[in-house]
C-alpha cells in the first residue's frame, strides 16, 4: 500500500455525464462512472481502455479542462476543481489532438509556452534546447514553421510543449498516435528519462503493447467504469495483459 504522501493524484467517485443529440431527443451519455483511483509518486500509471471507454473524458477532468458531474479530484494532496490554476505549473498535458498555430516556428511556440508558465529568460533558452534534444530535432530544424511539420513531428512537438516547464505530473492521451517505430522508441526513452527524474506519469491509451511495456500499474476502463487496477507484474503472472484485458472488456459490454 502507498502512504498518503506518496499519492500524487486521487479521484473519488469521479463521474461525467454528457447530453447528446438534438434538443428534444437528448439522451444522457454516462462517459465516466464512479471512478476511484490513486496514482503514486514516480510511477507510470497506464490507463487502458477500448474506444469510447471514457479515457479522454477522464483526462479532461484531471487536467481541469472539464467539470465533473459528480465526485472529486485531489492533486498533490489538495482538492482540485475545474478552473483552478494553482497546480497547473506542475502539470503537463499532451492532449489527444492539438491545433497548433501554423505560422509560428517551433522555437517561437516553445518560447511562448515557457513564458506562459513564467520561466525566466535564461531558463527558457535552456529548456527549449533540452526539449529539442529530447525530441531529436537538430539545430537547423528548430526554426521550422508548424505548417511544414509532418503529423509525427507535430506529435513530438506536442510532447515538448507539455514538458517545457518541467512538470511533476504528466498526462499523456494517446501520445504515440502518428509516431513511426523510431519515434515510438524515442518516446519510450522520454518516459524512461522522466521516470529517472522522479516524475509521475499518467499514460492513457488503447495501444495495449505500449501500456504493457511502460506501465508500473495498469487500470483497465470500459464503458466508463474502472474494471481492474493491478501491477504490471500481476497481469504478467496471470497470463499477460492482453487476454485479461479482452476478457474484462468483453464482460463489460
Ligand atoms: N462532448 C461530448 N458529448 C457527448 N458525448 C461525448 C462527448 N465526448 C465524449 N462523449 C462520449 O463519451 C464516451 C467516452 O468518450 P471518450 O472520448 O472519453 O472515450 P475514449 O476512451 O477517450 O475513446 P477513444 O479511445 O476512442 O479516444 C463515448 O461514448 C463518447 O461518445
Amino acid at each position: 500500500m502507498a502512504s498518503e504522501e506518496n499519492i500524487v493524484l486521487k479521484t473519488q467517485s469521479l463521474s461525467k455525464e454528457y447530453k447528446s443529440g438534438p434538443v428534444f431527443f437528448q439522451k444522457k451519455v454516462r462517459a465516466v462512472i464512479d471512478l476511484t483511483l490513486d496514482v503514486r509518486r514516480g510511477e507510470v500509471f497506464g490507463f487502458l481502455g477500448p474506444n469510447g471507454a471514457g479515457k479522454t473524458t477522464t483526462l479532461h477532468m484531471l487536467a481541469g479542462i472539464s467539470r465533473p458531474t459528480a465526485g472529486g479530484i485531489e492533486i498533490f494532496g489538495k482538492p482540485f476543481r475545474c478552473g483552478q490554476i494553482w497546480p497547473l505549473s506542475r502539470i503537463g498535458y499532451v492532449p489527444e489532438s492539438t491545433y497548433l498555430p501554423a505560422d509560428m516556428t517551433m522555437t517561437e511556440l516553445l518560447s511562448f509556452f515557457a513564458r506562459l508558465y513564467g520561466l525566466p529568460g535564461a531558463t527558457v533558452r535552456e529548456r527549449i534546447a533540452s526539449m529539442f534534444e529530447m525530441i531529436g530535432f537538430v539545430l537547423r530544424e528548430r526554426a521550422t514553421f508548424v505548417r511544414s511539420l509532418s503529423m509525427g513531428q507535430r506529435r513530438l512537438l506536442d510532447l515538448a510543449l507539455a514538458l517545457v516547464h518541467d512538470p511533476d505530473l504528466i498526462f499523456f492521451d494517446e501520445p504515440t498516435v502518428y509516431l513511426d517505430p523510431l519515434a515510438v522508441e524515442r518516446f519510450r526513452g522520454i518516459i524512461g528519462m522522466l521516470k529517472k527524474k522522479g516524475k509521475t506519469i499518467f499514460l492513457s491509451s488503447h495501444t495495449l503493447p505500449l501500456i504493457e511495456r511502460l506501465s508500473d500499474r495498469v487500470a483497465v476502463i470500459a464503458r466508463g467504469r474502472l474494471l481492474r487496477v493491478a501491477s504490471a507484474q500481476d497481469f504478467a503472472a496471470e497470463g499477460g495483459l492482453e487476454p485479461i484485458f479482452l476478457q474484462l472488456v468483453k464482460g463489460a459490454s
